[in-house]
């Protein structure tokens, strides 16, 4: 049985729906993210969870039993904020400690998961400070502290990281995940950060205007998209219209602005007219003089050099078309003099998104 069932939810704000037919299981242990563009209704999911909303429609089931009528105080969830809400009159321990005075948790297991906390959230010299005594990302860690001493059913984070720097953001990403498996927490994580999605989940939903668009684990979603907007808003995609021949054994003809395609693909398009994608990682540079299966040339406009890789932009032309195309090298490139660039597609890197419609 899921530890958190979400069936058919759907929640309005006025003719506005936040939710549309919302349907998702978290297993006991397993971290959730909810992913997608601003106001797609991430948190609005998260407080109907909570029951700080009230679902119009659908059931929300915690360990199998529906909580549609159980106040927010009375389930056995924690939520863990942006903006921490920590309270500013109490020091750091009776932050931590406030769920379990509520809960009347005995004292000595109430201490006994303090000291814990503290020692895993790296908070011993801070044990008396007041929030305002503290970074940002030590109230972040006392919050979480907080968060997690009530062993919730399931914990609910709301972008927990985004008031954090880049650096802090990374370890404090490692903490959550590393805290949330040593203590089988399910969780259930918001953000709009890619990479926070990429790196944390077990399973990432793909929102999109209240609705879902893709259920998936990490490298599904990356490298499985089903339609261009899964494909755009995660990592960087180079998306075209194309007609599509089957041929043999999962090998497909493809024609399209970029060129004429030799495809290897398990999964089946959606019809003869659809969009593909590849990734901008995903190319094989080879010398102009070479003729390769799937080879393109293409202008090369910008070139940014990133450190570890190098983004280039550039332009495909044909048939009195022309469509941009981002690209990444591990190695800066060497351009011929009139700045074109040779590269392979690999068969299997080229990806079968929604029909056209
Ligand atoms: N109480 C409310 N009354 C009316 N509309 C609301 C209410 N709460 C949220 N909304 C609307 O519902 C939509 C989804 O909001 P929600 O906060 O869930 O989005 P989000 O994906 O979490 O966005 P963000 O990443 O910006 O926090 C938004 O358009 C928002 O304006």
């Amino acid at each position: 049985m899921a530890k958190l069932e979400i069936k058919n939810i759907t929640k309005k704000f006025g003719d506005f729906y936040a939710a549309n037919n919302i349907s998702f299981t978290a297993e006991e242990g397993e971290f959730v993210t909810l992913l997608g563009p601003s106001g797609c209704g991430k948190t609005s999911l998260l407080k109907l969870i909570a029951g700080f909303h009230i679902a119009d429609e659908g059931e929300i089931l915690i360990g199998g039993k529906n909580v549609n009528e159980i106040p927010p105080e009375k389930r056995n969830t924690a939520m863990c904020f942006q903006s921490y809400a920590l309270f500013p009159h109490l020091n750091v321990s009776h932050n931590i400690c406030y769920g379990l005075k509520q809960r009347k948790i005995d004292i000595n297991e109430q201490k006994q998961r303090l000291d814990l906390a503290i020692k895993q959230m790296d908070l011993e010299i801070h044990r008396l400070k007041l929030p305002n005594e503290l970074s940002g990302g030590q109230q972040q860690r006392v919050a979480l502290a907080r968060a997690m001493v009530t062993r919730p059913d399931v914990i609910l984070f709301d972008e927990p990281l985004s008031n954090l720097d880049a650096k802090l953001r990374e370890s404090v990403r490692f903490e959550i995940k590393q805290l949330s498996k040593q203590y089988n927490l399910t969780s259930i994580y918001v953000t709009h950060d890619q990479a926070e999605a990429l790196s944390m989940s077990d399973k990432i939903i793909v929102l999109n205007k209240g609705k879902i668009e893709q259920i998936g684990s990490p490298q599904e979603i990356y490298h499985h998209p089903i339609n261009r907007f899964v494909a755009d808003f995660i990592g960087i995609a180079n998306i075209t219209e194309a007609h599509v021949k089957e041929m043999e054994n999962n090998l497909y003809e493809v024609n399209s602005i970029y060129g004429n395609f030799t495809v290897y693909s398990e999964i089946k398009p959606q019809s003869d007219h659809i969009y593909i994608c590849f990734r901008p990682e995903d190319i094989e540079i080879v010398s102009a003089s070479e003729n390769k299966e799937n080879m393109l040339t293409v202008d090369v406009t910008h070139t940014a050099f990133m450190g570890n890789i190098t983004e280039i932009q550039a332009l495909i032309r044909k048939d009195d078309k022309e469509q941009k195309l981002r690209l990444q090298l591990t190695k800066f490139p060497q351009l011929t003099e009139n700045y074109q660039l040779s590269f392979c597609v690999p068969r299997d890197a080229i990806k079968f998104l929604e029909s056209v419609k």
